[in-house]
């Protein structure tokens, strides 16, 4: 390609020239390889310079030009984004200016300043003739030149590069596109320009550009940022749902971050995509929060969800248990409703003591129909109260959705590699394959494209990696604890490892009730734990609030 490339430029040159067609060659062939030839051109201006120099000027105006470049260098420097190429540019300044004064006082010809300016000057040069990314930046540079002859091939002729931003992964162009021709023809263009460019397959994306109709953005990826796995960095503190939740990590490796809170997610992608390993990283972002509670739908038998079992206020594994999961969960909405009324407030706004509700189905496709009709009332009424469904599935269709009536809900949508073009407008919407939003050439698992307010363009993402471990200590530092106390009056003993035998003890010892750090202390367990434990015990009607902040089992437990 880089041969046609040279080829077709010089064509170029020689029907823009009309002077002597040996001088434009020469003159073109220096200006192309400006950027190779630019130590070559430093030490050329750096000779006669200071010859001018040393037949005009006196030493001090000589010392002040050497002092006002130095300087000036040093500024430029500075604004370099890498400490090495800082490092570089002041060394290199420090050696041209030194022998600049001296040439310049003593004469250019004078022994050995010949010698040490090509000595040094070919030694500074090396890095910069290896430096990988001038080098990126010039063969960009030559293939945006290049654009207007090879677009032809790709049906984009009368197309031009407007700009190019060179990045560690690739580079991005934004192309004017010829009148008339709209940006969702030119994106469906991707693969002709991939093989226009010679780059590898699925390594271009064209997006629309949002400000103008005839132009489009080329994003090249010619290093994939996310061929490597990323291990899960742990949540955030304090973790919240109010606030977006880390999941992955972009195509230019910054976070990428989901808020959850009235909001629902569905998630798509075909076996092996990676849709449960998504739903662990939500999960893994949910269950440290203390303003949620999180309850779990795994059809999996448990497979998938079973780990996180011991951090779930319920886990269903079979298709009754859902059914079961989700009348108990539309039993809260109204509860939360008539609440809700009672205060006069519009919404819900999550806290410790009254948390929302996220209800994760992994597999939603199997879910029995009567949970379905379940799920779709939530989905359209769970909002205001803050209760989330996020719905994970392998295809999307009319049928597994509640005829599509629960899909139209799902604000977050979120699609992993899927078979068909089709199945990507399944997930994200109609349309969204023909605007650039395609996934069905993704090959890694956890790659995925995210579309909600947020995110409204088709940037790939990778999701975070969780080992077992890592979901085993989060389940373990963060234990929803069971709706009523294992042993509800059991004997005190200072040795109890039982927490809820302690919590249980400790609010029928004293007739005053106890602190919620006395329970704390009591049960060895986070102040999360407690306060769930103790809204779970006032639903069931076990305890109540004898004084502000201070809790007592009620008389007579049923
Ligand atoms: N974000 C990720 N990064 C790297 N590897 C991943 C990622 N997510 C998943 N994988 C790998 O891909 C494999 C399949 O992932 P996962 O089980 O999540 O897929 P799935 O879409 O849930 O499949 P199924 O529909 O069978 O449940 C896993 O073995 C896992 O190691």
């Amino acid at each position: 390609m880089r041969r046609y490339m040279r080829r077709s430029t010089r064509r170029k040159l020689r029907e823009n020239h009309s002077g002597p067609m040996a001088v434009t060659s020469i003159t073109g062939f220096f200006w192309r390889f400006r950027s190779e030839f630019l130590p070559f051109y430093i030490a050329l201006f750096l000779a006669v310079s200071a010859t001018v120099a040393h037949r005009a000027w006196g030493a001090g105006a000589v010392v002040l030009m050497t002092l006002f470049s130095l300087a000036t260098a040093c500024v430029v420097a500075r604004r370099m984004p890498r400490r090495i190429e800082r490092a570089y540019a002041v060394t290199v300044a420090i050696l041209a200016s030194g022998w600049w004064s001296a040439a310049a006082i003593l004469s250019p010809g004078h022994p050995p300043l010949p010698t040490l300016l090509v000595t040094a000057g070919t030694v500074a040069a090396i890095p910069w003739w290896a430096h990988r990314r001038r080098r990126e930046r010039v063969r960009v540079e030559r293939t945006m030149q290049a654009w207007p002859v090879l677009a032809e091939n790709a049906g984009l002729s009368g197309s031009r590069v407007m700009s190019a931003i060179v990045d560690a992964w690739g580079y991005t162009a934004r192309v004017a596109l010829r009148r008339g021709m709209s940006a969702r023809s030119a994106i469906a263009r991707s693969d002709e320009i991939a093989s226009m460019l010679g780059v590898r397959p699925n390594s271009v994306r064209v997006t629309a550009d949002p400000d103008r109709e005839d132009h489009v953005i080329v994003r090249v990826t010619e290093t994939d940022p996310l061929a490597r796995p990323n291990p899960w960095p742990g949540h955030d503190h304090p973790a919240t749902i109010t606030k977006p939740i880390a999941i992955g990590v972009s195509e230019d490796g910054t976070a990428v971050t989901v808020l959850l809170l009235r909001r629902h997610v569905l998630i798509g992608g075909v076996v092996g995509a990676g849709k449960s390993g998504l739903v662990n990283t939500i999960l893994a972002g949910l269950i440290p929060a203390d303003d949620v509670t999180v309850w779990g739908v795994d059809l999996k038998g448990g497979m998938e969800l079973g780990p996180w079992a011991q951090s779930l206020g319920r886990l269903a594994t079979t298709p009754d248990d859902a059914l079961t999961l989700f009348t108990a969960a539309w039993e809260e909405l109204n509860r939360r409703t008539r609440e809700q009324a009672q205060r006069g407030e519009r919404t819900w706004n999550p806290t410790r003591e009254r948390p929302a509700l996220a209800i994760l189905v992994d597999e939603f496709a199997e879910l029995p129909p009567e949970a379905l009709d379940i799920a779709d009332s939530l989905a359209r009424l769970g909002r205001a109260v803050a209760v989330t469904l996020i719905a994970a599935t392998q295809r999307p269709t009319q049928d597994a959705t509640g005829n599509g009536a629960i899909r139209s809900q799902m604000d977050v949508r979120i699609a992993l590699r899927v078979r068909e073009r089709a199945d990507t407008d399944l997930i994200l919407g109609a349309g969204a394959y023909k605007s650039g939003w395609r996934t069905d050439a993704f090959t890694l698992p956890g790659v995925f494209l995210i579309l909600d307010p947020d995110h409204t363009t088709p940037t790939p993402h990778r999701a975070y990696l969780l080992d077992d471990d890592t979901v085993a200590d989060i389940t373990s530092r963060y234990p929803t604890p069971p709706a009523l106390p294992a042993r509800s009056d059991g004997p005190h003993t200072d040795h109890n490892p039982d927490p809820n035998s302690a919590l249980w003890t400790a609010l029928t010892a004293t007739p005053d009730g106890a602190s919620v750090p006395d329970l704390v202390t009591a049960t060895g367990r986070p102040r999360r734990w407690v306060y769930y434990a103790l809204q779970q015990l006032q639903e069931a009607g076990k305890v109540r609030q004898a004084a502000p902040g201070r809790w007592h089992a009620t008389p007579h437990r049923p």
